[in-house]
Order: structure tokens, then C-alpha cells, then sequence
């Protein structure tokens, strides 16, 4: 569920007095999502997305995320567009949260992702990187490498309630991608969360991308690694290599990859499928049930993590050397 905190009619209707938006018709929770509490709002004026941001965001964090989202907007990237109050203002509080008014985004996430999903996310994820590349706002990744081994760490030997030698499994993994982490390849603004749920279709066309809220400074093909690891395994754990190239052909169409972002490829998707088991992991150990964060199964990714140790090289994603 993601509806942690309850909104009453007559705060709702004062909130929205605040917006040029016609009055409330309608609002209902949406159960989907994790991270933050999200209403359908129908007004006079239309139909739009209320999110209510919870604990596990930064209200600091709120205006790199608007901002984000305005830029790559007027990029002409679709993705949801923050609602502007009568004071010009994206961001105000409700129920005792910061909260923001979002265009509503036509289209359904896809359960079942096929080689046509595939390649419209890899031309996205390109296009996105395009479009925020002048973005001026920086957000440092507080998910990314450097943060692994302590979270791994406070999940300690607790692991292993998962799955028998499951910590010590991690702590191999950490060593092998802490040693091997690429420095130098180019970075800018990524999703880093481009799931299947966050990518919207609509009509067989991809419509719009949401959920930013991860969004932050990091290495680029790391984010095409996120997406790799996020679409291109069928249901029985095999990595579909046929996805695979669709994704990353479509990627390269959009942005180029160096010969040095290709190599390391396999390291940063070992440092992806690493990222998402240590948050499940974390989540799963740590988070009581029917509380504040939906958990997902760590284990899914440490099918992938072991797939991912498996690669010899970007050859086996599908890549193809000479694609321009
Ligand atoms: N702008 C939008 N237009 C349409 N639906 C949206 C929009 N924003 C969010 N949603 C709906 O809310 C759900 C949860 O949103 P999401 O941003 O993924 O939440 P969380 O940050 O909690 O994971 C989405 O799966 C979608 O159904
Ligand atoms: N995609 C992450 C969890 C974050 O969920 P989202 O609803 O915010 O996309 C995972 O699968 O572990």
C-alpha cells in the first residue's frame, strides 16, 4: 500500500485554495507505490496526482526533484509536471508533510515487458540523460557504491535469516565491486529507478517516465545497468539477451557509449543488482510488517547478482561492438 498519511476533505480544500486548480470533486488513495503517499485528485480543473512525501525523503532533497522534473519537461521529455500555487510555489505542506500537486500521466505501467517495452526504455533512459544533462541542480547519490558495505553491514548476520551464508555471500560481492568500480567514466543526472512500474504505456507507445525520487548524480551507464537489471530477466531468473540488445541498441541510438563505458558494463550491472538486494534486504530485515515502506524480495536480486557474476563481458547483454 502507499497511502501512509490520511488526508480529511476540508484540509484537502484548503490545501487546494492555494491553487488556481476549481475545487475538489473527488480524491482517492493509490495503492500502488512505496516510498511516498499518492492521491488521484479530481477538481473543476482537471484530473491530478497529489503526492505526500514521507519520512524516507529529504525535504532538502524536494526542490532538486521539482526542479528536475520542470527541466526535462520543458526538454519535451514526458514525465509529470509539478503544479505551480498562486504564489508561484511547487512545494507546501499537508497533514503535517510536505505535498505537491502533479499533472496527471496518461498510461499503465507494463507487468509483462516485452522486447518493444524493452527498446522504447533504453531510448528513454537516453533521452532523459540527454535532457537533464544541463539540468543545473546536483544531488550526490546516497545509494551508490560508497554505501553498500554499510548497509550491508547494519543488515550484519541477520542476512543469513534469508538465506543460509547470505552475509558473507554479500561481503565477496562488495570486495569483488569496490575494487573494480570504475572512476572515471562520464557521469551526470540519472532516474536510478527506472522499473517497470515507473515507466508508463500507453496505446502500445511508451508515454512518460515517473518517480524521481531517487534521481541523483552518477555514472550514466549505471543507470542502463538499473534498467538491464530491471527489465530484461524473465520470470524464471534468465537474463533475456534478445531485451537486452533491444535495450542498449536503443540506448546507443540515442547517446553513444564509449568503448570504456561498454567494458565496465558488467561491473556496474553487479553494482545495480547489489544497490536493489540491499535495500529489499534492508527493508526485509528491518521493516515491520504493515508499516511505512512496502517490501519487495531481496532474493529476486540475488538471482541477478549471481547471473551478473557470471558475465564475461558486455557481448553477453546483447551489446553489439560495432552498433554506432
Ligand atoms: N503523474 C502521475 N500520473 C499518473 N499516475 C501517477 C502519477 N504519479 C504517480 N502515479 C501513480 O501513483 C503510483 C505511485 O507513484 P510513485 O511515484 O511510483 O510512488 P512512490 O514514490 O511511492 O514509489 C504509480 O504507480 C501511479 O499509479
Ligand atoms: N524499485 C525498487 C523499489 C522502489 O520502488 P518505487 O515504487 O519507488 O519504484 C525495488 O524494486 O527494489
Amino acid at each position: 500500500m502507499a497511502v501512509y498519511t490520511d488526508v480529511s476533505e476540508p484540509q484537502l480544500s484548503a490545501f487546494l485554495e492555494a491553487y488556481d486548480l476549481g475545487t475538489l470533486l473527488s480524491y482517492k488513495g493509490i495503492a500502488e507505490g512505496v516510498e511516498n503517499s499518492n492521491f488521484l485528485l479530481r477538481t473543476t480543473g482537471g484530473t491530478f496526482i497529489l503526492t505526500l512525501y514521507e519520512k524516507r525523503v529529504a525535504r532538502g532533497d524536494l526542490p532538486f526533484f521539482v526542479g528536475l522534473m520542470l527541466h526535462l519537461a520543458s526538454r519535451g521529455l514526458s514525465c509529470p509536471l509539478p503544479v505551480e500555487a498562486r504564489d508561484r510555489e511547487t512545494l507546501r505542506d499537508l497533514a503535517g508533510r510536505p505535498a505537491a500537486v502533479f499533472t496527471f500521466l496518461e498510461g499503465m505501467w507494463t507487468r509483462r515487458p516485452g522486447v518493444p517495452e524493452c527498446r522504447d526504455v533504453g531510448a528513454a533512459l537516453a533521452g532523459m540523460h540527454a535532457a537533464a544533462s544541463d539540468f543545473s541542480g546536483t544531488r550526490p547519490n546516497a545509494l551508490s557504491v560508497d554505501a553498500w558495505r554499510p548497509l550491508a553491514e547494519s543488515c550484519g548476520a541477520d542476512a543469513d535469516r534469508v538465506e543460509p551464508g547470505l552475509s558473507a555471500e554479500i561481503a565477496a560481492e562488495l570486495d569483488a565491486i569496490e575494487a573494480a568500480w570504475p572512476q572515471h567514466l562520464p557521469t551526470g543526472v540519472i532516474h536510478a529507478d527506472l522499473f517497470p512500474d515507473n515507466v508508463f504505456f500507453l496505446g502500445g507507445q511508451l508515454s512518460g517516465l515517473i518517480d524521481f525520487y531517487f534521481a541523483c548524480n552518477d555514472i550514466l551507464a549505471y543507470d542502463l545497468a538499473i534498467c538491464l537489471c530491471a527489465w530484461c530477466f524473465e520470470a524464471d531468473g534468465a537474463f533475456n539477451v534478445t531485451k537486452g540488445r533491444a535495450m542498449i541498441e536503443a540506448y546507443r541510438r540515442v547517446r553513444p557509449l564509449s568503448e570504456v563505458e561498454i567494458v565496465a558494463l558488467p561491473i556496474l550491472a553487479r553494482g545495480a543488482a547489489m544497490r536493489f538486494l540491499l535495500t529489499r534486504l534492508y527493508d526485509w530485515l528491518n521493516v515491520p510488517d504493515g508499516s511505512f515502506v512496502t517490501k519487495k524480495d531481496p532474493k529476486e536480486y540475488l538471482r541477478k547478482s549471481r547471473f551478473h557474476r557470471t558475465v564475461r563481458s558486455a557481448a553477453d547483454y546483447g551489446i553489439e561492438m560495432d552498433c554506432p
